[in-house]
């Protein structure tokens, strides 16, 4: 199937809309993130950021498009995100995900670092797991975590091993989260719900371990 390039300039119009979104958020430090929109299946092409790019500006070379391979489809002088295997990794493994999203936060961190030792994250009776499109009574989920090998194909393969289509992301441990969904629409409201999931838990522990130390002081 041809790319046409009404559907290239459409992928990086929403890409330009889901960027300013998270970087108004501080959602991108030191130029860290990377986001991705599904372009074709058959061969896989997706439009994926430019490599070490200032995430909180627009400019005219911040996409390119790849193949399943992560190669540019055309020629460009820009480099595709160092991750862009990862982004591959997710659109193979899921075939319904149609846009990825990938963001470091200091809440993603501390929860990926609190709970490598388990390899993943359980969270259960909280409102925005409906957000993820789960909306079963007292629904649980678990979000994997890997560690966060520097060799990318490496650390793609550990991505690819735990991912699954029950629950839409993976954490990296102190590195950051990817999340997906079948659109870019989709996709940022499980990355939002996920931080917020995060962010509640870390306060909710900070809270109660400040209780427990009132509790033996008073
Ligand atoms: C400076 S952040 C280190 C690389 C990284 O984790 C990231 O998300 C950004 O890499 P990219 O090549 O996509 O700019
Ligand atoms: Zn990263």
């Amino acid at each position: 199937m041809t790319v046409t390039l009404e559907q290239r300039a459409d992928a990086f119009r929403r890409l330009d809309e889901a960027k300013l979104a998270f970087a108004r958020r501080d959602w991108f430090p030191g130029t860290s993130g990377n986001l991705s929109i599904k372009l074709s299946d058959d061969p896989l092409q997706f439009a994926v950021t430019a490599s070490g790019k200032d995430k909180t500006k627009l400019s005219p070379e911040d996409y390119l498009v790849v193949d399943g391979e992560s190669r540019p489809v055309e020629p460009t002088a820009l480099k595709p995100s160092a991750e862009t295997l990862i982004h591959a990794v997710v659109y193979k493994r899921i075939p319904q995900a149609g846009a990825c999203f990938h963001v470091h936060t200091v809440w993603n961190n501390l929860v990926s670092e609190l709970y490598f030792g388990q390899r993943a994250f359980s969270i259960q009776g909280q409102e925005l797991i409906k957000g993820l499109g789960i909306w079963e009574e007292n629904a649980r989920i678990t979000i994997p975590i890997v560690e966060n090998f520097a060799h990318i194909p490496t650390l793609a393969a550990a991505i690819d091993k735990v991912i699954t289509p029950d629950v839409p992301g993976v954490l990296i441990r102190n590195h950051g989260i990817y999340a997906w969904g079948a659109n870019d629409f989709e996709a940022k409201r499980h990355l939002e719900s996920f931080e917020f999931l995060f962010e509640y838990h870390v306060r909710w522990l900070q809270l109660r371990q400040n209780a427990v130390s009132l509790t033996h002081t008073s």
